[in-house]
């Protein structure tokens, strides 16, 4: 007998818009400071895409404008009220609290001050002092909530007028659903910025835009029915397009933190300024209070933009079931030949012919006539099949030239290798791989700085570029390099691109690193980076030999041995690619470490687990690092 339904055990059911509405974490949007930087990166890489996919040099302006609670409630016409009686509100503290908690801060903040003292940053004291202010701006503002106007403009390639409902009200959809490097895979950015700012303030996103060679510019505002997973538009109109504008604006009113999440805004900027020296971003910070404002101009140094990339067909050793039946019942193709040589890549005629006699079908056969067991036969034959690799010709990495650029532009090192990688493959997609070391250079912290980027969108999550400089700075042993960890300023570009990234959530925040691609990848990298870092000490010996003086000075006496080491063939390419690598896995261990305490742990299945002292003495050691997983030891009594 069929177990009893328990009492409440409804059947329901969701429309993606409301799973991601529950579920936001997935797509990067945690808390209201993450909202308001992811919200700021989906619209910045929709805006690189659009300009790109027409090859149009990208002009990127980004505007955000702080927004009171009293100034929000007057846009969506509600009253403000004086507070009747205090004592029902979060902030109310009774003087006695207050002067503990006064008394708290200061001690903490002269903690702080001692320790920079004695290091020598005032990193940290900084931070606090932030802290401290944002909470008593919070106080003396009454609890009141800030919120944020967005606004991101671009120059590319625009919307259709009747497409603009669906592309932004509609829960996965897009138009990068195709076999292409793209920022933008999931059809779920824009909107999920939009289920943000109907959830924390309930306005609609405004929406101007025009495509080229358009008299008209088309204007929307619309919101997104979360439980129908549908656009609802509350305006939409045609405007003159006088001056023959193509691109698209966005502006969404969210909830958010500027104070906890600027850095990081500001970071990401930098870093993606790095990767498209091509594209210009003006970045305006329009605060209530002047004072606050903040200017940045990322300016274009090249006009050399990386080929487009090109969608290409899919590959025979990447299809599932599924995809063939969808490519049958979709194809132009007539029969089963030309089918296998239309929609795959690296099958030419001869080969589809043979694949036909191989699998015993008809050649003739329409492909949407294919049975089920046809279809099941054909799928495992083109996975026992040896097939050419793709050849990357559809990729579009930022190209050696424009990674050099960008560092030099943004970072202003005194030394910069790169290097790109042959053309890889996993799971039938291609993939390649640039990489660059710095030596040197403004905004760059002392130590090793390790920058990655996927599809030319930087991977930053929270809390990595300081578990990168931590580990950098305490567990790898740079002697071997003869690099001063304290002050020796080290940068590695990774720039991974790809089809198919195997990215871990929606939020495109990091690789997974259990994922084998992944593995791949970064063993594949690795000797990128050495060839890179070498060539870059190899520099250093030339220099030396020519005896260039000024140059000999700034590398006496930090970098003597290891320039000697690379003249006397002790220093190799193969040593600092092993070097590398086990750097690179023991930052993905501690970055996945570090990506679970942000999510926080206790969102995730946790079971108490008792490890029983091998004696009756025993140490509590730091972490415990093996290739799964890092174990925390913390004394429990
Ligand atoms: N600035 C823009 N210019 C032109 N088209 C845009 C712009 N922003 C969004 N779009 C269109 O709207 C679609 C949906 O965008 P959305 O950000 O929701 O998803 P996506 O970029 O396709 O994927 P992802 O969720 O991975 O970012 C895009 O595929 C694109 O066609």
């Amino acid at each position: 007998m069929a177990p009893k339904a328990a009492k409440g055990d409804v059947l329901q059911q969701k429309s993606p818009a409301e799973f991601f509405a529950d579920n936001r974490t997935i797509a990067g949007f945690d808390n209201p400071g993450k909202c308001l930087y992811t919200t700021i990166r989906e619209l910045v890489e929709n805006a690189l895409d659009a300009a790109e996919s027409i090859s149009q040099l990208p002009d990127v302006d980004i505007t955000i404008e702080e927004i009171s609670q009293a100034r929000l409630n007057k846009m969506r016409g509600v009253t403000s009220h004086d507070r009747i009686d205090e004592e029902l509100y979060q902030d109310y503290e009774t003087e006695d609290a207050k002067q503990k908690r006064l008394a708290r801060e200061a001690k903490e903040l002269e903690k702080l001050e001692k320790a920079a003292a004695k290091s020598g940053s005032n990193a940290a004291v900084d931070a606090k002092r932030r802290e401290l202010e944002a909470k008593r701006a919070a106080q003396a503002s009454r609890g009141e909530k800030t919120f944020y106007k967005v606004t991101v403009r671009d120059n590319g390639m625009g919307m259709a007028h009747k497409d603009i409902p669906d592309m932004l009200g509609r829960v996965l959809s897009g138009t990068k659903y195709g076999v292409k490097q793209t920022r933008g895979k999931f059809g779920l950015g824009a909107k999920m910025a939009l289920i943000w700012s109907k959830m924390s303030t309930g306005l609609p996103i405004e929406v101007t835009s025009a495509r080229r060679g358009s008299s008209s510019r088309s204007y929307y505002k619309l919101d997104l029915d979360i439980q129908r997973n549908q656009p609802n538009v509350h305006e939409s109109k045609l405007l003159d397009n006088p001056d023959g504008w193509h691109g698209a604006e966005l502006s969404v009113v969210i909830a958010g933190s500027w104070t906890y999440y600027r850095a990081k805004v500001v970071k990401y900027l930098q870093q993606i300024a790095v990767i498209t020296p091509y594209a210009q971003f003006n970045f305006a910070y329009t605060a209530e209070d002047e004072k606050n404002s903040l200017a940045l101009r990322f300016a274009r140094r090249t006009e050399t933009m990386p080929q487009p990339p090109q969608a290409t067909k899919h590959h025979p050793s990447s299809v599932d079931l599924e995809l063939i039946k969808r490519l049958a019942s979709a194809t132009s193709a007539s029969s089963l030949t030309s089918f296998l040589a239309k929609e795959f890549d690296c099958i030419p005629r001869d080969l589809a012919e043979r694949i036909v006699a191989e699998v015993r079908c008809d050649p003739s056969t329409t492909p949407a006539d294919l049975s089920p067991k046809q279809i099941v036969a054909l799928h495992d034959l083109l996975h026992q099949l040896r097939f050419d690799p793709p050849d990357g010709a559809h990729l579009s990495p930022a190209g050696e030239y424009n990674l050099r650029l960008g560092i030099m532009k943004e970072l202003r090192p005194e030394m910069v290798a790169t290097h790109q990688g042959p053309v890889g493959v996993h799971e039938g997609h291609a993939f390649i791989v640039e990489a660059a070391v710095s030596v040197g250079g403004k905004n760059i912290k002392p130590g090793l700085n390790i920058h990655r980027f996927a599809n030319r969108i930087p991977l930053l999550f929270e809390g990595g570029s300081d578990v990168v400089t931590r580990t950098a700075l305490k567990r790898i042993t740079w002697s071997t390099y003869k690099i001063n960890q304290n002050s020796d300023k080290v940068g590695v570009f990774v720039s991974l691109v790809s089809t198919k990234i195997p990215f871990k959530g929606a939020g495109k925040e990091y690789i997974a690193d259990d994922v084998e691609e992944i593995q791949a990848a970064v063993n594949r990298y690795i000797p990128n980076v050495a060839a890179a870092l070498f060539a870059v000490l190899e520099t250093v010996a030339e220099q030396r030999e020519d005896g260039n003086a000024a140059k000999r000075r700034r590398l006496e006496p930090d970098h003597a041995q290891v320039v000697n080491g690379v003249r006397a063939g002790e220093v190799t390419e193969a040593k600092l690619a092993a070097k590398l690598q086990e750097h690179v896995e023991q930052i993905d261990v501690d970055m996945a470490l570090e990506y679970q305490l942000q999510q926080g742990i206790t969102d995730i299945a946790k079971v108490d687990a008792h490890l029983m002292p091998a004696a009756a003495r025993h140490a509590y050691g730091p972490e415990q690092h093996c290739g799964v997983g890092v174990i925390r030891m913390l004394r429990a009594f």
